[in-house]
């Protein structure tokens, strides 16, 4: 122990707004357009002053940076990764003690409602499919994009079993060659920094969704473990600017009802559906020789 060792310093520190709820009608022609988003912005920088001796000379007001996020809406929002970094350049370009920062969103989707068979111009039925999620994290020179999705619920009812498990004393789970998999997608995927600029977020995200998706049904699944893999690998293989993937899914257990009780049978018809306890499969998917993650993981949590 030296003799400093009592000495109690600051250490890493952040802060912001958080869930600033902002939707963005887009209305240049009659046929509007919507953004729905939940954003987070968090400064990094020289804050100490304001820690240590109450001085918040440095302090951007957190209702500052939400009245920010508001005011750059006005222009457009594009897509949740590309308003990030705008706000990721506004605060750093603004205000020199601040060197970097985390910036976050959620983004709901709405569909038009389809009347007299066409979509409508200015009314819209939420799409509750999945949430889309986007995190920026600004270090300095670095900056880190990473896009996402999460609650993408997705059923195969058959093509998948789960055999060859080590049996001990507690084993009773009976091996199956054609079961129900369930689970719900949350996936997190990072995009090379060099590859940033000259990025569509917005079409890579249906793209990296509809890879999901059929990789989910494509081969037969021996576990979700297996599943997971085939899914990153699939994404991966078609997206060279991202680098890593990372995947949270429950295994949504179907049990096979008896209704022996009954004098029926049940090839695989009749399910209880449980929602608790569910197995839990996470993994990441990455590069051998991919870009270096800096932090752009610190902060998201529930992925390994
Ligand atoms: O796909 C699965 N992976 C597991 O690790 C597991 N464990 C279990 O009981 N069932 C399953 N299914």
């Amino acid at each position: 122990m030296n003799a400093n060792s009592n000495n109690i310093i600051l250490g890493a520190n952040q802060y912001g707004k958080a869930e600033v709820r902002l939707v963005k009608i887009t209305r240049h022609t009659d046929r509007h357009e919507i953004e729905d988003l939940n954003v987070t912005s968090q400064l990094r920088g020289d804050f100490a002053d304001a820690h240590l001796l109450g001085d918040n000379a440095h302090v951007v007001a957190t209702d500052t940076q939400k009245n920010t996020i508001y005011s750059l809406a006005r222009d457009g929002v594009g897509s949740p990764e590309a308003f990030l970094l705008r706000l990721a350049d506004h605060f750093t370009g603004s205000f020199n003690w601040v060197s970097g920062g985390r910036w976050a969103a959620e983004s709901y989707a709405w569909d038009r409602i389809q009347a007299h068979g066409t979509g409508h111009d200015h009314s819209f039925v939420r799409n509750g499919q999945e949430v889309r999620t986007a995190v920026v994290v600004k270090d300095g020179p670095a900056t880190h994009v990473v896009g996402g999705l999460e609650d993408l619920t997705v059923l195969k009812s058959t093509e998948s079993g789960f055999v060859g498990y080590p049996k001990d004393k507690y084993t009773t789970l009976a091996e199956t060659t054609d079961r129900v998999l369930a689970t719900d997608i949350a996936a997190r995927w990072r995009y090379n920094p060099s590859a940033l600029g000259a990025l569509d977020f917005n079409k890579a995200y249906d793209d990296v969704k509809a890879l999901l998706l059929e990789g989910f049904t494509e081969s037969y699944s021996h576990a979700l473990q297996q599943t997971l893999f085939e899914m990153g690998k699939k994404v991966m293989a078609a997206h060279e600017e991202i680098d890593e993937i990372k995947f949270s899914m429950p295994n949504k257990h179907h049990f096979v009802v008896d209704l022996s009780p009954f004098g029926q049978n049940n090839p695989g018809e009749v399910f209880f559906a449980a929602d608790r306890p569910y197995g839990l499969i996470e993994a990441t998917v990455l590069r051998e020789h991919g870009s270096d993650a800096g932090n752009a993981w610190d902060g998201i949590a529930g992925f390994c």
